[in-house]
């Protein structure tokens, strides 16, 4: 019997590549840069499994062109709005993304962000650096603290009950939550469910932990920024489209808010001469959240084993339902 075929979209680690190679046919795209479109048309005729990036666009063309042989689909990441799941529901494909192994690379980053945006580290260094370092002045370079402050996060799932956890020892007052639905776990990590609008009334910080769809896309607008206090902070580690970013500049440069920090931005990358890359109070990451060795080596592990259960007709872990 012919061995199970498998494309994959970029290098991966050894941790995923190994397993696959032990039992698959597989290809690779074998660099770090991300793959072009037309490639990926090119090599997934007559594959079994597609293990593909974020980045990659997997849409009715490329599902077509795999053909009726394509069983898998699964995407090294924990976002999966870049694969037509519609599609591969109508032609019976599985979909797997990979939870849970990236939870607490994520959390951290968004802590470390919240922290550079709300005391300035970033414009500190750039002091230090370029000789702006002077005498010290009571009234240089200070930021807001986070003890007593209210936080408000969008998405509490499992990366936003991370952040919640993290955050808690910082002497927060309040957390309070917005979701598609109350979640029972809430409890343990202390968050108070509330409507949106309470929460962007009532929060000093909000974060944004959630994933991109129809009912998050520019959820952020200018109504939005309206609605929130001029000290507040917004940090965004979920997806760039939920913020419209016009909108964000204008609130940064107008004070309707004071800062915001953002791991990811729409589009990705974001154009260098962006006007909120000039901002002093806008500290913008490369979509960095889950870049630990820990956590990539356990992408690539789980994303493999996604395509050898459907090889070996069961459930993978990560199925998306
Ligand atoms: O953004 C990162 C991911 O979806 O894993």
């Amino acid at each position: 019997m012919s061995k199970f075929k498998v494309y994959i979209t970029r290098r991966i680690p050894d941790t995923g590549l190994d397993l696959l190679n032990g039992h698959c046919d597989v290809t690779s795209w074998e660099e770090d840069e991300a793959i072009p479109n037309e490639e990926i048309l090119k090599h997934v005729s007559g594959i079994n499994g597609l293990l593909c990036m974020l980045t990659d666009n997997i849409d009715k063309e490329v599902i077509e062109k795999a053909g009726p042989s394509l069983k898998v689909i699964t995407t090294m990441s924990v976002g999966y709005e870049h694969i037509d799941i519609e599609e591969c529901r109508r032609r019976g494909i599985l979909v797997a993304n990979t939870p849970n192994v990236s939870t607490d690379s994520v959390a951290e980053l968004t802590l470390s962000l919240l922290l550079l945006t709300a005391r300035r580290l970033i414009e500190g260094v750039d002091s230090v650096k370029s000789g702006h370092w002077g005498p010290w002045k009571p009234m240089w370079l200070c930021g807001v603290e986070l003890t007593g402050r209210t936080v408000g996060i969008l998405g509490l799932g499992r990366i936003g009950c991370g952040v919640a956890k993290r955050v808690r020892p910082f002497g927060i007052s309040r957390i309070l939550y917005n979701d598609i639905c109350e979640v029972s776990y809430a409890g343990d990590v202390g968050a108070e469910f509330t409507d949106f609008d309470t929460m962007i009334k009532e929060s000093d910080v909000v974060i944004i932990c959630c994933n991109l769809s129809e009912a998050t896309k520019h959820k952020f607008n200018k109504d939005t920024f309206k609605k929130m206090k001029k000290t507040a902070i917004l940090i965004n580690s979920g997806r760039g489209g939920v913020v419209q970013h016009d909108d964000l500049y204008d609130a940064l440069t107008s004070g309707e808010i004071y800062a915001a920090g953002l791991d990811v931005t729409e589009p990705e990358p974001l154009p260098h001469d962006h006007p909120l890359v000039g901002l002093t109070n806008c500290i913008i990451l490369p979509h960095m959240g889950s870049n630990t060795w820990d956590s990539r080596n356990h992408m690539a592990e789980i994303a493999a084993k996604n395509i050898l259960s459907v090889m070996n007709g069961e459930v993978p872990y990560g199925l998306v339902k």
